[in-house]
């Protein structure tokens, strides 16, 4: 229930962040796709930030095994299976929080739909942990768009902990190099800035949140469907599933609602002999379907919720209130990892949808 996301590019994601390992199914894959499996590495590896420990102090090493459906290098057409293992749990640091749900965590929701059943540790199945499961399948995803429509993703931070870059003309590849830098930012002043916030709200034993952006390179028209399946609704509902995630806008997103329509309207010109876009103010879609323009989304994420200042919660076995303070180690913000897990959700959506519309055959070559 919940776990499974797609329609004929179907990913089921399992593991809790204190059990053996976290996985992914992906089923649906197309036949002869070129598995390049340090490739999946190097975007498990995106979202280590071991360099800025603060960001990640667990830093799991990542060892993955594709366990089905890649023999010699090439995808075979059945689902493929991958698990990532868990090291470096440490369980103990959760004894004292059981039945004492942390402020801002899932252990409240779960307490009331699964009882004495949930798993607390490290956030169990709602930890930040499980959008490891998410950069693996979008890692395929990724390789069946470059290898067919040849369309490419890339996400950054455009605000986090109240830093917000102050440039507006980046370019796609802009945002894919600030990737190299310490933070994913195209403003190296906020990248600086932005650190400086990080180290001073560990001091004070406090988190931040942030806002990211998604990007694809043009997308071919027709990926979409009317009217529930809407392109942008589909990737809606993929990034709101992201811990943490509170809200999307698209294109200028709130920014168009603050515009007459004489602002607003993208005029449609003529180029190469192609209707596009002058301005894409939208994102890319106008009655939920690519139209052959970069796809673009802005994702917001609140603040992590274990911190070390005290707060207030309810002891539920004894039904009294409490006050907890968190003693093992969390994320000053899950932003940077979490706006990674909205790029791989894209590229999953849209190798999805390409298939729906026909443009991604079940074996890509025999
Ligand atoms: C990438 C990522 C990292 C996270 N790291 C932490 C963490 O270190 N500590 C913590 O208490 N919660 C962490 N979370 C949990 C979320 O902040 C959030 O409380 C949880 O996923 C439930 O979110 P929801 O209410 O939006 O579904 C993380 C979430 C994500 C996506
Ligand atoms: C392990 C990861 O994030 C975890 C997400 C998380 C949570 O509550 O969501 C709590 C922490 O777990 P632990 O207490 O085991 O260190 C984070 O480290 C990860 O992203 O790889």
């Amino acid at each position: 229930m919940g776990s499974v996301f797609g329609r004929m590019f179907r990913v089921m994601s399992f593991g809790e962040s204190h059990g053996p390992a976290v996985g992914v199914v992906v089923d649906g894959v197309p036949a002869g796709v070129v598995i390049d499996e340090s490739f999946i590495g190097r975007e498990l590896g995106r979202r280590r930030f071991c360099q800025l420990p603060i960001l990640n102090p667990r830093c799991e090493d990542e060892e993955f095994q594709i366990l089905s459906g890649v023999k010699d290098g090439f995808t075979e057409g059945t689902p493929i299976a991958v698990v990532v293992w868990n090291k470096r749990a440490i369980s103990d640091y959760y004894n004292e929080l059981w039945m004492k749900p942390r402020p801002g965590h899932a252990d409240l929701a779960y307490y009331l739909k699964f009882g004495r059943f949930y798993d607390h540790r490290g956030g169990g199945r709602a930890s930040g942990r499980e959008t490891v499961a998410r950069i693996v399948a979008g890692a395929i995803a990724k390789t069946v768009l470059k290898q067919t429509i040849n369309v490419d993703v890339a996400s950054h931070l455009v605000e986090l902990g109240g830093v917000a870059i102050s440039r507006e003309d980046y370019t796609f590849e802009d945002v894919v190099k600030s990737w190299e830098k310490p933070l994913p930012m195209v403003d190296d002043d906020a990248v600086r800035r932005t650190i400086d916030v990080l180290v001073n709200t560990v001091k004070e034993g406090d988190s931040v949140g942030g806002i990211g952006e998604v990007l694809t390179t043009e997308v071919p028209p027709g990926l979409g469907e009317p009217v529930f399946d809407k392109l942008k609704a589909d990737l809606a509902k993929a990034v709101m599933s992201i811990g943490s995630t509170v809200g999307v806008e698209f294109g200028l997103g709130f920014r168009l609602a603050r515009m007459k329509g004489s602002e607003a309207n993208d005029q449609i010109v003529l180029r190469n002999g192609r209707p596009r876009l002058e301005t894409n103010r939208v994102g890319g879609t106008l009655g939920g379907m690519s139209i052959g323009e970069p796809i673009r989304f802005r994702v917001a994420f609140r603040p992590t919720p274990s911190i070390r200042k005290p707060q207030r919660t309810v002891d539920l076995e004894r039904m009294t209130e409490a006050v907890i303070t968190f003693r093992g180690r969390y994320d000053v913000s899950t932003a940077p990892k979490a706006i990674l897990a909205a790029e791989a959700m894209t590229a999953i959506v849209l190798v999805d949808h390409a298939m729906r519309a026909g443009l991604i055959p079940r074996a890509i070559r025999k």
